[in-house]
């Protein structure tokens, strides 16, 4: 993957916390030591609490985090790194920038593009929901703005939702509003949360949820004020760690198999179906009018 060669990522580790105490006559120097290390590249922030065992990743691919081939590549290969390390067991994934948590799938990388391209980047967006929903790690998506169709699958994958508390943000899988129609993975995902008869009538609409509506439906698990998201997801993490990791794994993995399993023996064929699909003259048409859309919006 020609992608993976632009990866630039780089381990820093650095000492944060550092105190000091007063006992009656004497000074007692106490030096509490929190290391956290930070790896980030181009597109996404780590900092790994080695005290923890928390990540907080935080997506940053302006102006929308738009999920194109290089961050897939990037956020995939980042995710290994902490699924790897035996000191991080808990994964918190928000964005960089608020209000916008991400815009979902890059519809640049959908249009006017090669066969081979489309079908290097729908690898990437089966690798990134391979490697996130099908973690070991705890991981709680807090959610600091809107999340419409990739966006929204990103978080359904965690096993925790936070989310802004501001009707201006929405989530939800969009894609029959853009002509395209979300895959089976992203409705088991979906359905898998809210239960098929939501998810039904959600995809057929490609339904954006306002953030009350979101809780409402159970896509999301805790609406908080907007300074509180991040806070809250750490205090959630916190609880969630207090079980022991190898039976919430394997509770984990008993819940999800089915649903993983079900891409990783069709993975082929389902390259194959999006790139025929994508690749249709009136899907081209369609994107392309729903860029326009968003571009007369703007103005
Ligand atoms: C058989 C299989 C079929 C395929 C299945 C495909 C599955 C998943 C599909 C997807 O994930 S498709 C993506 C769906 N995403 C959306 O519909 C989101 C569209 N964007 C918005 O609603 C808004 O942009 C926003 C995210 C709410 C942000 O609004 P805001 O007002 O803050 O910013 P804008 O001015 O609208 O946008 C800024 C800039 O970004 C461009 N842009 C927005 N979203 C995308 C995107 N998903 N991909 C690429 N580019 C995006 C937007 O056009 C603006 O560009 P400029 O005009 O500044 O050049």
């Amino acid at each position: 993957m020609a992608a993976l060669g632009a990866l630039r990522s780089c381990w820093a580790p650095a000492r944060l916390l550092t105190g000091s105490a007063h006992h009656s006559n004497r000074l007692v120097l106490c030096q509490q030591t929190s290391i956290k290390r930070h790896f980030s590249n181009n597109k996404i922030l780590v900092e790994l609490d080695e005290a923890t065992g928390v990540a907080v990743m935080k997506m940053k691919n302006p102006p929308v985090n738009s999920l194109s081939l290089d961050f897939l590549t990037e956020f995939s290969i980042t995710l290994e790194k902490l699924e790897m390390d035996r000191g991080c067991r808990g994964l918190i994934l928000t964005s960089a920038s608020p209000k916008i948590f991400s815009a979902g799938l890059d519809i640049m990388e959908m249009c006017g593009k090669s066969a081979e391209h489309y079908g290097e980047f729908w690898r990437a967006v089966q690798e990134m929901w391979l490697k996130l929903y099908g973690s070991n790690m705890v991981t709680i998506a807090a959610i600091n703005g809107s999340s419409p169709a990739g966006g929204c699958l990103m978080a359904l994958c965690c096993d925790y939702r936070i989310m802004a508390d501001n009707p201006k943000y929405a989530i939800g899988l969009n894609e029959t509003q853009l002509g395209i129609v979300a895959p089976f993975w992203f409705k088991d995902t979906m359905s898998n949360v809210v239960g098929n008869r939501v998810t039904e009538q959600a995809l057929q609409l490609g339904q954006m949820f306002p953030a009350p509506e979101a809780l409402k439906f159970g896509l999301v698990d805790q609406l908080v004020p907007e300074e509180k998201v991040q806070s809250t997801a750490a205090s959630v993490m916190a609880q969630w760690l207090t079980v022991p990791d190898h039976a919430r794994q394997i509770t984990k993995s008993m819940m999800r198999k089915q649903t993983t399993d079900k891409l990783v023996n069709n993975r082929e064929a389902d390259i194959k179906n999006f790139v025929s699909f994508i690749t249709r003259d009136s899907i081209q048409k369609s994107l392309q009018v729903y860029m326009e859309r968003l571009r007369q919006r703007k103005q």
